[in-house]
């Protein structure tokens, strides 16, 4: 059978997803997350003409020809605003934030005045009409539209959400993950393996990619490589309402790969199942019904790397966010060999090449195996080999994702 490109995969994974729907959110639990409608200004922001420096309010004409001699005759606080009116030949003190008085049109710095006794103060430099103060409305006014639907919730988008008084927003329900591992050899981290047994790592990686994208996590575990077993699994999966399930290992073609057997037999329909790429070529996707199955290979660099292609993106989607990979143009800091018919993704170490300005140099490690964790710890992109790329020369040009 022909393994499936990795462009196609990605294109029939994420062809019928939606955003999920949508919930309300206080600020502070909304960081990062997606906002799924239009924000409009319940307020206008400043609301009043406020003064941008600390200083005194006057009329510009009153300062226009030094010396200028002025009473001071109140005073103006960021909260307390002086409630008179300025006249000619008049000075409010007033400080930065505080509104300014009516009457007044400019903010004289309290650099440039002089203080003298008995409440007058001396202008040292005349001031530009309007000047130091910020009209209401200057920064948004009320009904504006401030943000967009699909925005992911960072700090300014918060900040400006708040000041325009919402307490809360609406923001698409964070994807629930379940990821369930399989495998009879493995145990949880803290455990004593027995003699044949090693400990399970993907689900680490797996949980940190979904919560990267903007998901939560539900862990299933680890369950053997036992139909009965998986089949419990999988019902606890249905029944837990996550969107997603991801499982690890089981996925290839061994008399002990049960996961697909098992999904099948709960009624899962498959997209697809094996991909055109190194590693993670037995990849599977499907549905059971509302849940998406997404079936990483056991191999811990394969889960990682699938996980990093696919499940990201998966996940940035149904949270109404478009994940985009962060390709780069590097060169080889070292010679590769021609690919196979694979799209081929190799650990390397990406860095700026000294005495070649921003020029990327991508150097991979020299062993790829997809058990490798420690290079795969170590590397912080991976050099993206297309099927059948011919032989590559230190310095040829290569295309890499980043991963950090
Ligand atoms: N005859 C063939 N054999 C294999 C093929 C093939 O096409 N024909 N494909 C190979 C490729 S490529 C991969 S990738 C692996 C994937 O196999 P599975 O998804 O079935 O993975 P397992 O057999 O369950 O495990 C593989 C390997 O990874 C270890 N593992 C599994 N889960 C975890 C975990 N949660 N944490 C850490 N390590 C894990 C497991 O112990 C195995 O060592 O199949 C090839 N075989
Ligand atoms: O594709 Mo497997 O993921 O080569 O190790």
């Amino acid at each position: 059978m022909a393994l499936l490109p990795v462009n196609e995969a990605l294109e029939r994974l994420l062809s019928d997803v939606k955003p999920l729907p949508a919930e309300t959110s206080s600020l502070a639990d909304a960081i990062g997350r997606t906002l799924a409608h239009d924000l409009y200004a319940l307020r206008t922001q400043p609301p009043f003409a406020a003064s941008a420096m600390d200083g005194y309010a006057v009329r510009a004409e009153d300062i226009a020809s030094l010396p200028a001699k002025l009473q001071v005759t109140g005073e103006s606080l960021a909260g307390r605003r002086f409630e008179g009116t300025l006249n000619a030949g008049q000075a409010v003190r007033i400080f930065t934030g505080a509104p300014v008085p009516e009457g007044a049109d400019t903010v004289l710095l309290q650099e440039d005045a002089i203080v003298h006794p008995n409440g007058f103060i001396e202008a040292a430099e005349s001031t530009a009409f309007g000047r130091h103060i910020r009209k209401a409305g200057l920064d948004f006014v009320s009904d504006e539209k401030l943000l967009e639907a699909g925005r992911v919730l960072d700090g300014p988008a918060l900040a400006l959400a708040a000041a325009a008084n919402h307490p809360t927003v609406s923001v698409v329900k964070k994807p629930l993950v379940a990821i369930l591992a399989t495998g009879s050899e493995l145990v949880a981290p803290g455990n004593e393996p027995g003699p044949d047994q090693i400990v399970a790592s993907n689900t680490f990686a797996i949980m940190a990619l979904v919560v990267e994208a903007g998901g939560e996590v539900l862990d299933l575990g680890i369950v053997g490589d036992d139909l009965a077993a998986l089949d419990l699994a999988i019902e606890r999966a249905r029944n837990s309402g996550a969107d997603v399930l991801v499982t690890l290992g089981g996925a290839s073609v061994g008399d002990h790969d049960l996961v697909k057997e098992a999904l099948t037999a709960a009624g899962m329909e498959l997209n697809f199942w094996k991909i055109a790429m190194r590693p993670g070529k037995p990849l599977m996707y499907g549905r059971l019904a509302q849940l998406r199955i997404l079936g990483l290979p056991g191999n811990p660099v394969s889960s990682v790397v699938c996980g990093q292609l696919f499940l990201k993106p998966l996940v940035a989607a149904l949270c109404g966010a478009d994940h985009r990979h962060d390709f780069r143009s590097a060169v080889l800091g070292a010679a590769m060999e021609a690919n196979s018919t694979r799209q081929d993704y190799v650990r390397a170490v990406v860095a700026t090449a000294e005495h070649h300005g921003d020029q990327l140099v991508a150097t991979p490690f020299a062993t790829q195996d997809s058990s490798m964790l420690k290079t795969l710890a170590e590397a912080n992109a991976l050099i993206v080999r297309e099927p059948y790329a011919p032989a590559a020369a230190v310095g040829d040009p290569c295309k890499v994702l980043m991963l950090r």
